[in-house]
């Protein structure tokens, strides 16, 4: 092509100089400047390494101003080009002279690029292929978000996860008892909603002293950097003189804030009710009370948040604690149609029993008895379980497998709280030590029987100010016991609970002034970074303190477990408080059997109170989950003798009668309502199989594999730092200039869960990783490796043999919202074709022909693309007609799978209407919307030219 003045060529060799400009041409050399680059060439005009950038009508260009138009057509002028274009900031048509186009230019599809001299690696063409088929596997992979967390593999945590986290908007109360990992499952079900994108913005309440836990083990465990909102933090946001107040929430996407804020400043509860959240996760939500009469403000605060917020977690260990109305009017926050009337629920959950029988000999894969399968069709009225029945009979296994699937879901959704609850017990989770109870009788002093204070629980308070001598530390024998306790075991951390802070506070200035024992304190006087100090004291194993002395503060949610030995210097006030606070040390990690010793006086209250927990409800030695039903049923009858400790007739009558209505309850709940929690709950031999799953996929061979080398192909160094990890650095030739996630001074990373569970400073690489999820975007959504030439060495095609692969990715671009990359991820297709147009990707695998190439040289590879380009547009024509049929069958695929989801979910609801009148229309009519456009979407779903590669055959 004759070069001219004015004309727009690029650099075969230096793409980076950008787009150049002809300044001179005579007779033996042509000179060409690029303005980007602020570089001058001068070639022999003969063999320029030099292409000529001409549009054609239908492309996009840029004007050296900035703005950028669509070219209508194109005229030849004197060698140069002439674009008639039409803008399209404004619509305007315009004549853009070849001269004025911007003199940078990156051409964006593969064919362009490959015309364009734009040739890349052969090895980056792979990663990108590669990337792109695990991008695929990814979003359909049923472990994502589920696999990625630094923590051990339970089977019962990643079944709730899983089973909730696939949910479009998982509304449930996580009730697992104490340290059982909800704040890990609560973790997993946000991760898989984040990433499927169902939630972008989440907003976490949790008490006060448990912020800082949950901000570092969402960042620790999830990679989620949350921002904790206080009051100083809120206070930011007030209105100066030249902005108007605006509301702090909408700063940031991941907030954790604490439930006392919210209602002590009611103004930024109204703000959180404004700010538009996707999920919302309260943790210890036993504290939102509520009764016909007496609402509380925590109550209806999350009840406001919850009608706005699609996607509703709540937590707690104790569900019932306050009582079964508060109980069931959670369970009505999550889900207003199943839980509409209380009295309902309360006859419901009387009939547990032949749902929990039926489904157990469903699950036993048992034939179901003529009586049982009238109990079924009685308990699925609404729907004709005929044909299901027939399908168990039925000799195909999966059809069978299938129908006792769909029945045990439908009576466990329709019958069981199970859909919305979840609650797995010690019982059902193996490998937890012992508890084993001390009670620690002690004479009462004198001051205390003189003063008759022994009708009340604590005694202490009342001595707090008296004089020296009077002061009950002084003469109370439980700080001569602790003392002695904690002398005799020096290297054993203690875990002391007390009811009040200022017991605690006293008891720290006595232990260090008799004896000097290093204690921290706990409570809620502390600042919330004192406590967390305090609680980091304590668990600092060399210079830490011995002992901690919380009040009852302490007993929720903090993670004590490398302590085995707890003293209640008070009992706590109810089963459930207790259960909490035993929690603290008998929770997932624990080693040891735990110690729990309760310090008595004889005669006293507190000693009627621990024989009550110890004899009567055996709450020390295991999980007592009736606990708050009997403490509410014998609550009278306790506080009586509770006034009157020394009256002991009746009481071992008492506690006779309270073990035997315990045992009657255990027997009840465990056939009936906790039966099928439970079965619901642990997931069973599934639970076993998908950590199997996820253990199988950690250390995977093709995850190392193309981790490395997307590290080599960007240009990112690694070095082995032995025990199974590797230390990466960036260079200063990197493909990008930030790698995500890759530090200044580096990142160590491993891939083996056990050794980031042990060193949290490694970066523990999964699929899931950020580094790993954002790399491959990186490569996908970027030009690396679009084009690329190589020689195929095959000694049995004749030489010159051309072949085209081309990777085109199925893709449908529909608004979040309808979160299609479930069933249509982006989707790689690949081709092979010959000259002829035949396909040969079916034969020829991508990895056997990789084996097979060799790079070839960019200047080689930029002459022969101009020799050849006929040859490959027509290639590209024939090309274009093949992936069509394939495309379409891909997306043919999805719209199916989407329907029958969406189709499935609405039957349910359908299902649940007919047994629930409220239902609400509106929400089926949503889902229905939801299916007709999700479908609408696909239909429209496309497909692209994503990457080429030409390849040219030769003899070895
Ligand atoms: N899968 C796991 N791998 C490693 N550690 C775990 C795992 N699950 C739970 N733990 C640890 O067990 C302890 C209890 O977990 P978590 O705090 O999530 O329980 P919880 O049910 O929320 O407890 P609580 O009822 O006290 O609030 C924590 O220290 C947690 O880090």
């Amino acid at each position: 092509m004759p070069f001219a003045i004015g004309q727009r060529w690029i650099s075969e060799s230096e793409n980076n100089l950008g787009l150049g400009m002809i300044t001179e041409v005579n007779s033996r050399t042509v000179t060409i400047f690029f303005p980007a680059a602020d570089e001058t060439r001068i070639y022999a005009a003969g063999g320029a390494p030099l292409t000529r950038v001409l549009f054609n009508a239908g492309d996009t260009v840029t004007h050296r101003q900035g703005w950028q138009a669509q070219v209508i057509e194109i005229t030849v002028n004197n060698l140069t080009a002439l674009y008639l274009v039409k803008r399209l900031d404004n619509g305007a048509e315009a004549v853009l002279k070849e001269m004025d186009l911007a003199h940078q230019i990156s051409f964006s599809k593969p064919q362009d690029r490959l015309f364009g001299a734009q040739i890349d690696r052969s090895d980056r063409f792979a990663l990108r292929y590669q990337a792109l088929l695990h991008q695929q596997a990814q979003f359909q992979s049923p472990l994502r978000g589920l696999r990625g967390i630094r923590a051990g593999l339970i089977p019962h945590q990643l079944h709730i996860a899983k089973e909730v986290g696939q949910r479009l908007h998982p509304r449930v109360l996580l009730a697992d008892e104490v340290g059982l990992g909800k704040t890990i499952e609560a973790g997993m079900i946000l991760q898989q909603q984040i990433f499927a994108g169902r939630a972008d913005r989440v907003l976490i309440i949790v008490p006060e002293t448990l912020q800082h836990q949950w901000l570092l083990e969402m960042l620790r465990r999830f990679n989620l950097h949350f921002s904790l909102f206080d009051e100083e933090r809120a206070a930011d946001f007030a209105a100066t003189e030249e902005q108007v107040e605006r509301n702090p929430f909408d700063s940031e996407n991941l907030i954790i804030c604490s439930l006392d804020w919210l209602i002590s400043q009611p103004k930024r509860g109204e703000q959180a009710l404004r700010t538009q959240f996707d999920l919302l996760i309260v943790d210890e939500a036993h504290h939102l009370a509520w009764a016909p009469k007496a609402v509380s403000p925590e109550y209806r605060l999350v009840e406001g948040l919850a009608k706005r917020i699609p996607s509703v977690l709540l937590l707690t260990a104790t569900p019932e604690q306050l009582g079964l109305q508060s109980h069931f009017a959670r369970l009505k926050l999550l889900d207003a149609d199943r839980f509409y009337d209380y009295d309902a629920f309360v006859v419901e959950q009387r009939h547990y029993r032949p749902v929990a029988e039926a489904v157990q000999t469903l699950l036993a894969e048992k034939p179901l008895s003529t009586a049982e399968k009238n109990a079924i069709s009685d308990l699925l009225a609404e729907q004709d379980a005929e044909p299901l029945f027939n399908a168990l009979d039925s000799r195909n296994e999966a059809e069978k497998a299938l129908a006792r699937q769909e029945l045990i879901s439908g009576l466990l959704d329709r019958h069981g709280t199970s859909r919305a609850l979840f609650r797995n017990t010690r019982r059902g989770v193996k490998g937890f030590p012992r508890r084993v109870y001390h009670q620690i009788n002690l004479a009462p002093p004198e001051q205390y029987i003189n003063a008759s204070r022994l009708s009340g629980e604590n005694p202490e308070p009342l001595f707090g100010n008296k004089e020296q001598g009077n002061k009950w530390w002084n003469f109370d024998p439980r700080v001569e016991w602790l003392i002695t306790f904690l002398k005799n075991q020096r290297h054993e951390k203690v875990l002391v609970i007390c009811r009040q802070a200022q017991t605690a506070v006293q008891l720290e200035q006595a232990l260090r002034e008799k004896e000097g024992l290093r204690s921290a304190v706990f409570h809620e006087n502390l600042s919330v970074i004192e406590r967390d100090r305090a609680a980091a004291y304590f668990a600092d194993q060399e210079n830490g303190a011995q002992v901690l002395l919380s009040s009852a503060i302490g007993s929720e949610g903090r993670n004590f477990q490398f302590a085995c030995r707890l003293v209640l210097f008070n009992l706590p006030e109810n089963p459930d408080l207790l259960e909490q606070c035993i929690g603290r040390l008998d929770r997932i990690g624990q080693q040891r059997d735990v110690q729990i010793y309760a310090l008595c006086f004889a005669d006293s209250p507190q000693r009627v109170l621990a024989d009550w927990y110890h004899q009567g409800l055996n709450a020390f030695e295991e999980t007592c989950p009736m606990g708050a039903a009997l403490f509410e049923k014998c609550g009278q009858k306790l506080r009586s003798f509770l006034q009157h400790p020394t009256e002991s007739a009746g009481f071992d009558r008492f506690l006779k009668e309270t073990e035997k209505l315990r045992l009657q309850l255990k027997r009840e709940l465990e056939e009936g309502r906790d039966r099928l929690l439970e079965l619901n709950s642990n997931g069973g031999e599934a639970a076993q199989r998908l950590a199997e799953a996820i253990r199988a996929e950690d250390y995977d061979t093709e995850l190392v594999n193309f981790t490395l080398n997307l590290f080599d192909v960007i240009g990112v160094e690694q070095e082995d730092s032995g025990e199974k990890s590797i230390v990466i650095t960036s260079t200063g030739t990197m493909l990008v200039p930030d790698f995500p996630g890759l530090k200044e001074d580096g990142v160590t990373v491993t891939f083996d869960r056990e050794l980031a569970l042990a060193r949290e400073e490694l970066e523990f690489l999964t699929w899931d990783h950020p580094m790993l999820r954002n790399g491959i975007d990186l490569v996908v959504s970027g030009d690396i490796g679009k084009t690329a030439a190589s020689l195929l060495i095959n000694d049995k095609l004749p030489p010159g043999t051309l072949l085209l692969e081309l990777i085109y990715v199925v893709e449908s671009q529909a608004p979040k919202g309808l979160q299609l990359n479930r069933f249509l991820p982006p989707t790689p297709l690949r081709l092979l074709l010959d000259g002829k147009g035949r396909d040969l990707a079916a034969q020829v695998s991508f990895s056997r022909l990789e084996k097979q190439l060799k790079p070839m040289d960019k200047h080689v590879a930029n002459k022969m693309v101009k020799m050849i380009r006929p040859n490959i547009e027509k290639m590209l024509v024939m090309a274009e007609q093949q992936v069509a049929e394939r495309a379409k069958t891909v997306i043919a695929a999805a719209q199916q799978q989407a329907d029958s989801a969406l189709s499935h979910e609405l039957n349910r609801l359908n299902g649940l209407k007919s047994v629930n009148k409220n239902i609400r229309q509106d929400e089926i009519d949503g889902l229905e919307t939801l299916r007709i456009q999700s479908l609408a979407a696909l239909a429209k779903a496309n497909w692209r030219l994503d990457s080429l590669r030409v390849i040219v055959s030769n003899k070895s």
